[in-house]
């Protein structure tokens, strides 16, 4: 994780100071790429303890379709808490992008589902995206994001916006398009749920984990969390743990939480951190 640990040290370094929607005031920097080989170890932070659980649980989450936090809580995962609404509305974000995508004609677009077909069928294609940016159902920004989900729009615009994957060499690959990246908070959280994504589809469509691509817009240290970002790059990163997956899992949609498990993680203690909503 010498890459992200790089970028934080690259976003201090070379940011610029920029007012943001939260109010909280951010260093950053626009553009930026980091890649990791999935076969040399599942890339979890080792400078912090990654919550894992969580990770899990908002993947599954997503790839069920649903956008009402209710799934998360029952699982004690409270990270999309603040942005909903008392009954746990999000608005269509995520699941509903990627599972049910309302076209104009009354059609409803299950993108993973033709993902999956396609890598199948024609693994060489340069189509394989799915989007979760939908202009029309983006929210009002000089509202609250309970607001926007109250009147049916997304809570907050996706920041994992478009994904593509790419097969060669019997690999799959995936390349990640994140327009807005909380560096300290939200990035080694993508990092990993991107990477188990392409590990879950590699597996289903009898393929080998690739590379995981995670191209940033805008990469962001919140100005109250640099103090656990300069904790943070004076640990030194340990080797990278190993994720296994139930081999019996053949139905992306089919995993359960049970069904990962993160082997020999050495990380250094937890720290924790203000979120800004
Ligand atoms: N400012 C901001 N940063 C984000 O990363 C973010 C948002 N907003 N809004 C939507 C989602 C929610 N996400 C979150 C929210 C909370 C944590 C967080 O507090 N992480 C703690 C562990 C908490 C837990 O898992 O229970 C950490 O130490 O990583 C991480 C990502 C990512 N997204
Ligand atoms: O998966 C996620 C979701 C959100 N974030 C961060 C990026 C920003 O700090 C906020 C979103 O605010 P915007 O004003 O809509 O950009 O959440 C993330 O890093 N990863």
């Amino acid at each position: 994780m010498k890459n992200y640990l790089d970028l934080l040290q690259h976003i201090l370094d070379t940011g610029t100071r920029k007012e943001d929607r939260t109010g909280t005031g951010t260093i950053s920097v626009f553009g930026a790429q980091l890649r990791f080989d999935l076969a040399r170890g599942f890339p979890a932070v080792t400078t912090k303890k990654l919550h894992l659980k969580s990770i899990i649980h908002e993947l599954l989450w997503f790839l069920s379709g649903e956008t009402n936090i209710d799934y998360l809580k029952r699982h004690g995962v409270t990270i999309w808490d603040e942005w909903a609404t008392p009954d746990g509305e999000l608005g269509p974000v995520y699941g509903a992008q990627w599972r049910s995508w309302q076209a104009h004609d009354g059609r409803t677009i299950d993108q993973v589902t033709e993902l999956l077909r396609d890598l199948r069928e024609r693994p060489d294609s340069r189509r394989h995206i799915v989007s979760a940016w939908n202009p029309a159902v983006l929210p009002d920004e000089s509202r609250r994001p309970a607001e926007n989900a109250a009147a049916g729009l997304q809570a907050l615009p996706p920041c994992h916006t478009l994904f593509q994957f790419y097969v060669a060499d019997g690999r799959l690959s995936c390349q990640l398009y994140q327009r807005s990246a909380d560096a300290f908070l939200g990035l080694p959280f993508n990092i990993a749920s991107y990477s188990l994504l392409t590990m879950m589809i590699a597996q289903v469509s009898d393929l080998e984990p690739g590379d995981f691509v995670l191209s940033l817009g805008d990469a962001h240290i919140y100005l109250n969390h640099l103090d656990q970002v300069n904790t943070q790059l004076q640990r030194d990163p340990y080797p990278l743990p190993r994720m296994r997956l139930n081999p019996e899992r053949r139905d992306l949609f089919g995993f359960r939480y049970e069904d990962f498990d993160l082997v020999d993680y050495r990380h250094h203690p937890v720290i924790r951190a203000p979120i800004s909503v």
